[in-house]
C-alpha cells in the first residue's frame, strides 16, 4: 500500500473550472472520505487518481511519484477503481468481470493463471459474491452486479483502492460488509461517499469538497458537527456518539437550522 497526494490539483473541462487548488494527503493504509453535495467535484477528484482524467493544474501522486509519469497499465497496476458508469456490453459471466481485474498483471512471459485464478477466487468471498460466479453479468441485480465489480476491484490487488459511491445499489448489511472488507485489506482507500454515517464509521479522515475546492478536512468528529453540515449540506441536524464506537453519528432535521 502506498501513500496518496493531491499537490495543488485543479481540473478545467472547457471553460468551466471544476476544481481547484485541492491538496490533500491520505497516510498509506489509511481509509479517506470525500464528502460534499451533488456537483462538488468528488467524482472529478476520483477520475484524477485512476486516470480517467489528468488534472490541468498540480499533481497527483501515489508513493513518490506523479502518476501522469508512469504507464496507464502501471497505474492500473496499483490503482483499482469501483467507479459509478460502467458499460459492459459483452455478456460476461460474473467470474469473468472479476478475472479482467488481473488484466494490468498479465506478462507476456510467465503464466501466473493459476495464481490468477486463486486470487479471484478469494476477492469474490470477500465481496461476498461467491454464490454468482456462474451468473451472467447483466442479468444481476444492480447490488448483485456492484458487489461484483468490487470483486474485481479487490482481484487487482492494488496498492490504492479508489470507491466512488460504493454503497450505490447495497442493502444497508451489504454497505457495511462491503466497506469493511475494504477497510480490512492492505490498501489505502479514497472514498467518495454520500453517507455521512458510513463516513463517520469507516473512514479516518475526510475531505469536505464545496464548489470544487477543499472547504474541510479532519477527522470525522472535527467535520461532522451541526454547524458545517448546515454550511455544505444546506440541512440542520443532530449529532451524537455512536454507542459503542466512538464515532460521531448524525441524525437530520430539517426544522434545526444553526
Ligand atoms: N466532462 C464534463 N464536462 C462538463 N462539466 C463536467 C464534466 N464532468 C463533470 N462536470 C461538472 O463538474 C461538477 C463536478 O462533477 P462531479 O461529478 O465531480 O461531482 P460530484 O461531487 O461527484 O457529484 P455527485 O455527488 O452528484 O456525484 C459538476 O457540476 C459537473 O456537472
Amino acid at each position: 500500500m502506498r501513500e496518496v497526494d493531491y499537490d495543488q490539483v485543479g481540473v478545467e473541462i472547457g471553460h468551466t473550472t471544476i476544481l481547484r487548488d485541492v491538496t490533500v494527503h491520505a497516510p498509506r493504509g489509511s481509509f479517506l472520505g470525500i464528502i460534499g453535495p451533488n456537483g462538488s467535484g468528488k467524482s472529478t477528484m476520483l477520475r484524477c487518481l485512476y486516470r480517467a482524467l489528468d488534472p490541468t493544474e498540480g499533481r497527483v501522486q501515489v508513493g513518490d511519484r506523479d502518476i501522469t509519469s508512469i504507464s496507464m497499465r502501471d497505474n492500473a497496476r496499483q490503482v483499482a477503481a469501483l467507479t459509478q458508469r460502467i458499460a459492459l456490453d459483452f455478456d460476461f459471466t460474473a467470474a469473468e468481470v472479476v478475472a479482467t481485474g488481473r488484466l494490468p498483471h498479465r506478462s507476456l512471459t510467465t503464466s501466473t493463471a493459476r495464481r490468477d485464478r486463486e486470487i479471484c477466487v478469494q476477492a469474490m468471498s470477500d465481496a461476498g459474491v461467491t454464490h454468482l460466479v456462474d451468473r451472467a453479468f447483466t442479468s444481476l441485480s444492480g447490488g448483485e452486479a456492484q458487489r461484483v465489480l468490487i470483486a474485481r476491484a479487490f482481484a487487482q490487488e492494488p496498492e490504492v483502492l479508489v470507491l466512488d459511491e460504493p454503497t450505490n445499489h447495497l442493502d444497508v448489511r451489504h454497505q457495511y460488509a462491503v466497506l469493511r472488507a475494504a477497510r480490512d485489506r492492505e490498501v489505502t482507500v479514497v472514498a467518495a461517499l454520500h453517507d455521512l454515517n458510513i463516513a463517520a464509521q469507516f473512514c479516518d479522515r475526510l475531505v469536505v469538497l464545496a464548489h470544487g475546492r477543499v472547504a474541510a478536512t479532519g477527522t470525522p468528529r472535527e467535520v461532522l458537527t451541526p454547524a458545517a453540515i448546515h454550511r455544505f449540506f444546506g440541512i440542520g441536524s443532530h449529532v451524537f456518539d455512536h454507542p459503542r464506537l466512538n464515532v460521531p453519528q448524525v441524525i437530520f432535521d430539517e426544522k434545526e437550522v444553526e
